[in-house]
């Protein structure tokens, strides 16, 4: 109990240290930062506030004094052009550096490498036919090196071209049953349930379709829209998609002075991911509240904006804004956000039968970061002329839940850039654990470390390869977001939510996608929705202030 008097004091002198600001952006991850970025060049006044001691959320680098780089989090992005323009921006272009695209994702099956398909991430292997789609929504044609057997190839060739079951009607779907649905199981156990582990960390009977692949997701509703289930009613679609992009690109064209680049070429920059957030933070500087970990959003007392409370190393502080754009992860929010949004539990605390879950759920990951000995490698021809395994001549592998292997993949990181390691090591960063491995989170370190470098002698290594050089572990104990059975439904009531109350916007990786250019993409686009808001409402109580002057 705390007297009225005391209480109204202590509001008093809260009130008179709150900050006012135009725009309040809480959560400093690659959507919040870059959010800001966008927001203080089109000169709004604006505060970035971010839990943790640093920008950047799951994005990490670091540094060794006897040359190793690595990355705690993300390893690289497919390179957009929202990434070279805000790199320009910071001044940080010179930084930028790009893979060699025709390094191809592996998958181990029955303990040999093949090469991922192209549009999966790969080039793939040349002059064949591949049957798979791309993550862009591009369907590829082409049949895959010897990872699929005959009936695997012939079933799933049925599947795209003669023919195959309607999507069910007032059902979502998915991943696993859309694949086989189309394309059989074999195309899905050796080709989509890897890269569903590669993105996702996810499992692809309760990852929905819809929500986690939309753009694949809807070749099949174009050429459904066409009602033309024939031969090539799906190749027609993959091609409607594919003009679809190339209007998409031309509409927004980079700028000439921007540095060349590919688009969805792997990139990353020179000292890692980090770069990108820690030129945000110096040119930002008086603008970021780091520590300062918001516990509670309400409207402001004026009735107009909202009003932030924040736990801080200095005690509970406030900030008055006249809007608001939460990046917090979806798990941070129930209780923040029900003081304004009376929906907010029943959205990020709902009880999902579908998928046996609350909320939108994020699996514990963990990213191991190791190196060895290039002569560690076992000396084995690759398929497809790609080299010998020992040079690592590619983005990295990844590991079939079929195949025994508890290591989800592996990112092959000196091969993708270069200056990553000395030049007798090779650096893996790998990725274990995900929705069907939580037990991932139970482990001790030496644990993890034990099952990642087993991972390694079962697929790369020789026998006799020496132990690990371990540079790091890091457990994410909320990695990614996944987009299950139920995803876009509890967006709809979100988005309902949210209209109820202007200048307010609950954002984050689970809303706009999982991808870091997603993340920076939504920056740029977000502070436009932003600044017009600002800019209609400064421009409305001006008209108010003028007429009551008049
Ligand atoms: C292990 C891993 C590997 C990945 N690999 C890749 C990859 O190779 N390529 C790729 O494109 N993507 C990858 N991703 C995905 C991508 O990195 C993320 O989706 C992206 O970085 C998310 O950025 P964000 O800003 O939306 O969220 P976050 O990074 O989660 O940022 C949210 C921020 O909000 C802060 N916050 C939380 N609660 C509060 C609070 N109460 N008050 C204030 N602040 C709060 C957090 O501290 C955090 O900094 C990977 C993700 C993980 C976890
Ligand atoms: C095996 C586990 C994981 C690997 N990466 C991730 C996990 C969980 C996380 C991740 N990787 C990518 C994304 C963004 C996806 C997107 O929508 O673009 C996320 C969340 C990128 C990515 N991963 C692979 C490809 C081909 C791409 C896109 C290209 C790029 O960003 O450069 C495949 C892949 N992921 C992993 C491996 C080992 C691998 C292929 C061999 C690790």
């Amino acid at each position: 109990f705390v007297p009225t008097k005391i209480q109204t004091q202590r509001t008093l002198s809260l009130n008179a240290k709150a900050e006012e600001v135009d725009c309040l952006v809480i959560g400093g991850g690659i959507s919040g930062s870059t959010l800001a970025h966008n927001l203080d060049r089109s000169g709004a006044n604006i505060l970035l506030a971010e839990a943790r001691d640093y920008l950047g959320g799951n994005v990490k680098s670091h540094k060794t004094e006897d040359g190793f780089i690595w990355e705690e989090g993300p390893n690289s992005y497919a390179t957009q052009p929202s990434i070279v323009r805000i790199a320009c921006e910071l001044g940080i272009e010179d930084q930028l550096v790009f893979a060699d695209e025709s390094l191809p994702p592996w998958v181990n099956h029955n303990g040999k490498l093949h090469p991922l398909p192209k549009g999966l991430g790969g080039k793939g292997p040349k002059g064949q036919l591949e049957l798979v789609f791309g993550r862009n929504g591009v369907l590829k044609f082409a049949l895959v090196g010897d990872l699929l057997s005959w009936p695997g190839r012939i079933r799933a060739g049925i599947g795209a071209f003669l023919g195959h079951a309607p999507p069910p009607e007032g059902k979502e779907e998915t991943i696993r049953e859309w694949v086989t649905r189309i394309l059989g199981e074999e195309v899905f156990l050796r080709c989509i349930d890897p890269f569903v582990s590669g993105v996702y960390a996810g499992n692809p009977e309760t990852l929905s379709m819809q929500a986690a692949l939309p753009k694949i997701n809807r070749i099949e509703r174009i050429a459904y829209s066409i009602d033309w289930n024939k031969f090539g009613a799906i190749f027609y679609g993959g091609l409607k998609r594919q003009v679809e992009l190339t209007k998409e690109r031309k509409a927004d064209p980079p700028n000439p002075e921007w540095p060349e680049f590919e688009y969805g070429n792997p990139g990353s920059f020179k000292e890692g991911l980090s770069t990108l957030p820690n030129a945000i933070e110096k040119n930002l500087k008086d603008r970021i509240r780091l520590e300062w970990k918001v516990t509670k959003i309400e409207r402001s007392k004026s009735g107009e904006g909202y009003t932030a409370t924040f736990e801080t190393p200095d005690g509970k502080k406030t900030v008055n804004a006249k809007t608001l754009v939460s990046t917090a992860p979806a798990h941070a929010l129930a209780d923040v956000l029900a003081p304004i949004m009376p929906e907010s539990k029943d959205i990020f605390q709902k009880i999902r039968k579908e998928v046996d879950r609350i909320g939108i759920y994020h699996p514990p990951v963990a990213a191991v970061t190791v190196a060895y000995p290039k002569s560690a490698f076992k000396d084995v021809e690759l398929d497809n002329g790609f080299g010998n395994l020992q040079d690592l001549p590619g983005f990295g592998s990844l590991n079939p839940r079929t195949e025994g292997v508890r290591t989800l993949g592996t990112l092959w990181s000196s091969s993708l850039f270069p200056g990553r390691a000395p030049k007798d090591y090779n650096l893996l960063l790998n990725y274990i654990g995900g929705s069907r491995d939580v037990g991932i989170k139970d482990l001790s370190e030496e644990e993890v470390i034990a099952e990642v470098d087993k991972g390694c002698r079962q697929v790369l290594l020789k026998d006799d390869a020496p132990p690990p050089k371990v540079l790091g572990m890091k457990l994410w104990p909320t990695a990614i977001p996944q987009y299950e059975l139920g995803h876009l439904e509890l967006l709809g009531e979100l988005e309902k939510a949210e209209s109820k109350l202007p200048g307010l916007w609950v954002c984050g990786n689970y809303r706009s996608g999982v991808a870091f250019p997603d993340c920076v993409t939504y920056g740029y686009e977000h502070a436009k929705v932003v600044k017009s808001f600002l800019d209609t409402t400064s421009s409305t109580s001006d008209a108010k202030e003028a007429a009551k002057v008049a």
